[in-house]
C-alpha cells in the first residue's frame, strides 16, 4: 500500500505538486493522466525519491520514504520519462549495472534478462552502446534493465512512449500479469485509450492538484454519452470546440 499525503513540491515560486494525498494499494494498475506540466512526473519522481517534496509524506507498505529510503527502494523499480540515459553503455552493461544492485540470485536474474531480452527482441543489439539505438531500442533496454530484479512496484514513467506495436502491446500484458499477481503498477501516460484499456484506478491532475481520482468506470459513469476524451478535456479545462484549428485550417469535415 503506497500513501501519499498532503504532498508538495515547489520550484521557487513555482507550484509543481499542490498538496496531493492518495492511496495506491496492491494488486492495481494505477495511472497518472494530466496535460503537459500538470505534475505527473513530479509525483513520480517523489515517489522514487529522486526529488525531494517541500513538504508532506511518502509511505511505502509502512515504510516511511524520507527515513527508510533504502528498505523503500529494494521494493520499486522505475522508468524514466526519458530513455536517453547511460548512453555509452552497452543494454548488456546496464543490466549487469543493475543485476548487481539487488541482492538476488543471479541464475534467476539471468533467467529473466533472458526471457525479457527475448520478449522485447533485443538479443542482436544487447552488445552495442545505447547511443546506437534507436529511441524505441533505448526504451526497450532501460525496460528491461527496470523488469529485471522484478519488484513489487512498477512505476513508469510514460513507459509506451516509442514503442513499436508489438513491444506496446507486450508491456501492456507484462503490467496487467503483474497487478494480477496482486502487485502494483503506477505509470503515466498521455494515451487516454490506453488508460482506459489498463487502469483500475487513475488520477488526473491538474496544475499540480489532484482533480479526480477513481476508476474510468466510474467516471464514465458520472458523464452519460460522453467518451473518456470529452470528460477529460472538459476536467482539464481545454476546449473540446473547434475554432482555434479552424482559424489555423479552416472549416474541415471532423
Ligand atoms: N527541475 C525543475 N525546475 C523548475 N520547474 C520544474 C522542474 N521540473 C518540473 N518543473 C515544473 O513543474 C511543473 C510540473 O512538471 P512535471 O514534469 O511534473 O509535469 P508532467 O505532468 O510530467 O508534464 P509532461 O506531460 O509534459 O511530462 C511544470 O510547470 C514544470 O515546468
Amino acid at each position: 500500500m503506497i500513501e501519499i499525503h498532503e504532498l508538495t513540491k515547489r520550484y521557487g515560486e513555482k507550484t509543481a505538486l499542490d498538496q496531493l494525498t492518495l492511496t495506491i494499494a496492491p494488486g492495481q494498475i494505477f495511472g497518472f493522466l494530466g496535460h503537459n506540466g500538470a505534475g505527473k512526473s513530479t509525483t513520480i519522481k517523489n515517489l522514487v525519491s529522486i526529488i525531494k517534496p517541500t513538504s508532506g509524506t511518502i509511505t511505502v507498505d509502512g515504510l516511511d520514504l524520507e527515513r527508510q529510503r533504502q528498505a523503500v527502494k529494494e521494493k520499486i523499480s522505475y522508468v524514466p520519462d526519458t530513455p536517453d540515459i547511460f548512453l555509452q553503455l552497452s543494454a548488456m552493461e546496464y543490466w549487469d549495472l543493475i543485476a548487481a544492485a539487488y541482492q538476488q540470485s543471479e541464475t534467476a536474474l539471468e533467467a529473466r534478462r533472458q526471457q525479457l531480452v527475448a520478449l522485447f527482441d533485443m538479443a542482436d543489439h544487447a552488445e552495442e552502446p545505447m547511443a546506437s539505438y534507436s529511441h524505441g531500442m533505448r526504451q526497450k533496454a532501460i525496460l528491461i534493465g527496470a523488469l529485471l530484479p522484478d519488484p513489487d512496484i512498477w512505476i513508469l514513467d510514460e513507459p509506451l512512449q516509442g514503442l513499436d506495436p508489438q513491444a506496446a502491446f507486450d508491456l501492456k500484458n507484462l503490467m496487467k500479469a503483474h497487478a494480477a499477481k496482486g502487485k502494483t503498477v503506477i505509470f503515466s501516460t498521455h494515451n487516454l485509450d490506453t488508460a482506459q484499456q489498463l487502469c483500475d484506478r487513475l488520477a488526473i491532475l491538474k496544475q499540480g492538484q489532484l482533480i479526480y481520482t477513481g476508476s474510468v468506470e466510474q467516471l464514465l459513469a458520472q458523464h452519460p454519452q460522453q467518451s473518456l476524451e470529452a470528460i477529460y478535456l472538459q476536467m482539464a479545462g481545454r476546449r473540446t470546440d473547434d475554432h482555434l484549428v479552424d482559424a489555423i485550417e479552416g472549416e474541415h469535415d471532423a
